[in-house]
């Protein structure tokens, strides 16, 4: 062991960062979000609050709200630089590649990048916390060969996300859900995900560079794209009987069981996926797909019994997104536009007391080999 400190695979347990955003308490079973708890926040206030107590630390009053809906809502016409470069995007590009190439583009359009002030810093996380649904939504609609669809002023931020990417206007119960599964992706302290953005901006790049690192982390499978790999899972199942045939070969292969597990969680189930098994539970009885939703919860018992492990956000996430009839491909780029407002929050955390990230190496190779 080359190195003098601890070594710890994945950092594992290691404490990155002081913040004062968020919080896992395990024990508790909270996420302490600006100290609220994240699921009293998803049953009580709206995406929009929670994102406005994200990245300006208290919820908004009234009229704050409505100026930050105004603020987002203009950000969701794009500049005609990315609306006219949708249509050159490879028809084999994933819908998270075309967002992050969409937020690169975006940053073209920024006008003070290289301010890293809070206060700069935040119009920046709503310019991108704004364009975020619009960019994902028309670059997936023009790869599709669909018309892109205009933003109806007088619906909320998170119905006119849902509007924006399937065409159809959203329910009341629709909407709820949605809002609610937004909220539950918001910020979860120190995924890999804000790792990669708060890593990228201790150089002191700006925001859109750590967005774009974000994004690139978050399509992993072992991160947030899960969420797809579970749909793509369940409609192979089929069935609960499905479910338990196909849990039983991959277990016995070996493999991972997508939507099962969490580095923090371990044994205890993630409090999100909880929400989400009741938001499910909702829809899947209005539209008369209950046996969707026993499928999951046979999936779920089974894992517990077979394997210990309890479902993340992930597993009942998707088939939320399902019966709200969004396309897989979709659900990964979903999860990054709400997380915008939590990693908005941490790039101007980071930046406001920085301290470049360089950590040091147990160099396991060789030395002393000599030129000949
Ligand atoms: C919103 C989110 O991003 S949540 C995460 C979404 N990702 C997933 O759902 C992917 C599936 N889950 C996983 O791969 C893991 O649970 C992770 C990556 C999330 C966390 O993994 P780690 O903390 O690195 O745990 P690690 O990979 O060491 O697993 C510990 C043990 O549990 C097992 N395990 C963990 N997750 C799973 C799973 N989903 N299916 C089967 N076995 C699993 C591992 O095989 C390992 O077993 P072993 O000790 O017998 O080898
Ligand atoms: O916390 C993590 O490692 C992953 C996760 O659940 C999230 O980003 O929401």
């Amino acid at each position: 062991m080359s190195a003098e400190k601890e070594y710890s695979p994945g950092l594992e347990g290691i404490i990155a960062a002081e913040t004062s955003i968020s919080y896992l308490d395990v024990e508790q079973e909270q996420i302490v979000i600006r100290g609220y708890d994240l699921i009293e926040l998803a049953e009580n206030r709206h995406f929009l609050d929670v994102a406005y107590l994200l990245l300006y630390g208290s919820l908004p009053d009234a009229a704050e709200k409505e100026s930050f809906h105004h603020r987002l809502y203009q950000q969701l016409e794009l500049p005609e630089v990315l609306t006219t470069s949708f249509s050159l995007f490879p028809s084999s590009m994933s819908a998270m590649d075309m967002l992050r190439t969409g937020i690169s583009l975006l940053a073209g359009s920024e006008t003070n990048m290289h301010d890293l002030s809070a206060e700069a810093n935040q119009k920046k996380a709503v310019k991108l916390l704004g364009a975020i649904p619009a960019i994902m939504a028309g670059s997936y609609r023009t790869q599709q060969n669909e018309s892109l669809v205009s933003p109806d002023p007088s619906m909320s931020f998170s119905a006119n996300m849902l509007y924006m990417l399937t065409g159809e206007k959203p329910g009341v119960l629709e909407t709820e859900v949605f809002d609610q599964s937004l909220v539950a992706y918001i910020e979860h302290e120190m995924p890999n995900s804000t790792f990669a953005a708060r890593v990228i901006a201790s150089t002191q790049a700006d925001m859109y560079g750590a967005f774009t690192g974000a994004v690139a982390s978050l399509k992993g499978p072992l991160h947030g794209g899960a969420n797809e790999a579970v749909m793509h899972l369940l409609l192979e199942a089929g069935t609960p009987d499905g479910v338990e045939r196909l849990f039983r070969e991959k277990l016995a292969n070996k493999e991972r069981i997508m939507g099962f597990g969490h580095r923090v969680y371990m044994k205890k189930m993630d409090p999100r996926a909880q929400l989400m098994k009741k938001s499910l539970h909702r829809l899947a009885e209005k539209q008369d797909r209950m046996d969707l939703y026993d499928m999951c919860v046979r999936g779920e018992e089974l894992i517990a019994e077979e394997k210990g492990l309890h479902p993340n956000l992930d597993y009942y996430a998707a088939p939320v997104y399902y019966l709200l009839g969004i396309p897989i491909d979709l659900y990964t780029p979903i999860f990054f536009a709400s997380r915008a407002a939590g990693l908005g929050a941490h790039v101007i955390e980071q930046h406001s007391n920085n301290r470049l990230f360089r950590p040091r190496v147990d160099y396991t190779g060789p030395r002393g080999i000599t030129l000949t």
